[in-house]
């Protein structure tokens, strides 16, 4: 009892000091952001710690604010960019631009302390953003195992110190004395690069990257954003660009947000990079003229309402259209039933499932011919994947790949003979007028599939989640054989769960007809064992704590949907607060096994319906 009182005599005096800290930082950022022209609404208050999102400070609403209204402007000078940081001249003659050369500015900046433009808001800003690069070895070989980051950020963090060699190196020969080697250490360069990944955005095409005042204090919520951040240019002619997010704003592909934690190359990364492409390709918004005193100044960054916010309420910013394991990359944090949610399977993994029916030589085969017809996997720093979307849709190129591995000899021989396979097929579609095909429509229409006609179903999600298939137009495929006893097995308990589990979801159209096509009953039994492989990179649940599962042909003794509710009863006993990374990696496992679950039941169905 006592023991206990004493305890949190401490804790209280802890926060007290932390608070103290906090207001005291907080002000002086105030003052620097009134002396370098920033300025606000006097409607937001910046509050520290809302813990239902985890998040150290946020900005909220003391009054209601409406759609329209202009709450902040910040001047491009007062952005830290590599054009605007003390370090410009010598950054510019060591070609170090982008995320790269903003990390430096970051380091160097902090390196003059108070004496730098900065002092006042780098002094708020943690020494780094707790992103999965800054975790320990045995914690992302841990936390991370079997999800879309484990293989991402190990490579991440050698290119990272691979980029720090190389960039301190450069810098030191030029300018020793004024790179002080405790202020440019791995550490720092790491916790730079979080910084950078975290919090900076694309200015405009002169200053590139920059950390953005003010502008970095507002916290994401997907798809649900309340402000915009908008930039007016110089140039009347230049396009508009939208800063709402941070800045290289990526969809969900793993590729492209990998480019902004590690500059994978010699760090040379100046305007019209492939990042900055990237970046003002996902849209800028140029200010239409806001009434306010400083319309028409083109060196300012606007921050602009896009709904009414109620007084209390947190103002959230968008950091683009995320999946979780790139939230998790670039920002530290997942969100629960993020809609932009992606899981991917290599090819690999395809190999290696597909290699147990049939020899290596078929499957090179039969992939050289795929390739061929124009198909391609998504590929990323030299691994070949397809994705699984958040409704479990696999990715149709998969879907074409494994139906070309199980086509009979001669029907797989007619496309050898074919010297033109694409060409051909493009030239009938054209013909026909429907160039909208990609190249699997297209290899489908010389495989046989004609759109519209075909004896397909289309599978449906109901509003309580249940999963049924249309009936197609034409009589079923006679291709089938038995489901095993196994398979019988599994189906119905997939759709047995999958009832006491409805989604929220509306009635959604998931495969589409050409899906169904491809989706014949050998191409359905392949891709599920796939799922199954995809599912055991996991590490692997711990005996006597699931219910009783099927047991799996391949020895995997857990289902998916038990996999899924195992993963969210270790999440639900984690507290996001005390243990974050635990947390937001439980997350991240949950959602990309809730994904393959999902799939799962859309092919059992399918496979259903096909017997
Ligand atoms: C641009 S900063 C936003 C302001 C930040 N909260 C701060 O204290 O300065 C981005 C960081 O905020 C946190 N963050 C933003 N949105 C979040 C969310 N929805 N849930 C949890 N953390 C969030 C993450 O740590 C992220 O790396």
């Amino acid at each position: 009892m006592m023991m206990n009182a004493v305890v949190f005599a401490w804790w209280w005096v802890f926060v007290c000091v932390f608070l103290g800290i906090f207001c005291r930082k907080l002000r002086a950022f105030i003052r620097w952001m009134r002396e370098n022209g920033i300025e606000y609404s006097d409607a937001l208050a910046f509050h520290e710690g809302d813990k239902t999102v985890a998040a150290d400070i946020g900005v909220k609403a003391l009054y209601d604010l409406k759609e329209g209204d202009l709450i902040a402007t910040i001047p491009k000078e007062a952005c830290l960019t590599v054009k605007t940081s003390q370090a410009a001249a010598m950054l510019d003659e060591a070609e170090l631009g982008g995320d790269l050369g903003l990390a430096v500015a970051v380091m160097y900046e902090r390196s003059k302390q108070q004496f730098s433009k900065w002092y006042g808001y780098l002094q708020l800003l943690p020494f780094r953003q707790s992103l999965p690069i800054v975790w320990s070895l045995i914690e992302i070989d841990s936390l991370l195992a079997g999800t879309e980051l484990h293989k991402a950020i190990k490579e991440d963090r050698r290119l990272i110190q691979q980029d720090w060699r190389e960039c301190y190196g450069i810098l030191k020969d030029l300018y020793g004395e004024k790179f002080l080697e405790n202020w440019f250490t791995l550490e720092h360069f790491l916790a730079a690069k979080t910084l950078v990944a975290s919090r900076a955005f694309q200015v405009d095409d002169i200053h590139g990257f920059g950390m953005v005042p003010l502008a970095d204090l507002f916290n994401h919520k997907t798809a649900a954003e309340d402000v915009h951040f908008t930039s007016v240019f110089d140039d009347s002619n230049s396009e508009e660009a939208d800063l709402s997010s941070s800045p290289i704003r990526n969809k969900h592909d793993i590729g492209q947000f990998h480019l902004d934690l590690n500059s994978n190359n010699n760090g040379c990364h100046h305007e019209g990079s492939e990042e900055a492409v990237s970046s003002s390709q996902n849209g800028v918004e140029n200010s239409t003229g806001s009434p306010s005193d400083w319309e028409g100044n083109t060196d300012i960054l606007e921050m602009i309402l896009v709904k009414d916010v109620a007084e209390g309420h947190e103002i959230f910013n968008t950091y683009g259209m995320l999946s979780n394991s790139a939230l998790l990359h670039r920002y530290g944090f997942t969100e629960p039933n993020n809609p932009f949610d992606i899981v991917n399977v290599e090819l690999a993994t395809v190999s290696d499932i597909c290699c147990q029916s049939f020899t290596q030589r078929h499957f090179r085969r039969r992939v050289n011919i795929w390739r061929k017809t124009g198909c391609e996997p998504c590929s990323s720093e030299g691994s070949e994947y397809f994705e699984i979307t958040a409704d479990g849709k696999p990715q149709a190129e998969l879907l074409m790949l494994l139906y070309i591995i199980h086509l009979p000899d001669p029907a797989c021989s007619s496309l050898l003979f074919e010297d033109d396979l694409v060409g051909k097929a493009t030239r009938d579609v054209v013909a026909e007028n429907e160039n909208k095909l990609n190249a699997v429509g297209r290899v489908a229409r010389v495989l046989g599939w004609s759109k519209g006609l075909c004896s397909q179903r289309v599978l449906v999600e109901d509003n309580n989640g249940n999963i049924s298939a249309k009936p197609g137009k034409r009589k079923r495929q006679t291709r089938s054989s038995k489901l095993t006893k196994h398979e019988t097995e599994m189906l119905s308990t997939t759709n047995r769960k999958h009832k006491k589990n409805p989604s929220k979801e509306p009635a959604t159209q998931i495969l589409g007809e050409l899906d169904c096509w491809l989706l014949t009953i050998p191409v359905c039994r392949c891709l599920m064992s796939l799922l199954l492989e995809r599912n055991s990179l996991y590490p692997q649940e711990e005996e006597g704590s699931m219910t009783k599962s099927v047991q799996m042909q391949s020895g995997k003794n857990f289902s998916l949907k038990d996999s899924v509710d195992y993963e969210r009863t270790k999440l639900e006993n984690i507290n996001c607060e005390q243990d974050p990374k635990l947390f937001h990696a439980l997350s991240l496992r949950l959602s990309e096994r809730t994904i393959l679950h999902k799939c799962w039941c859309l092919i059992s169905e399918r496979l259903k319906s096909l017997i």
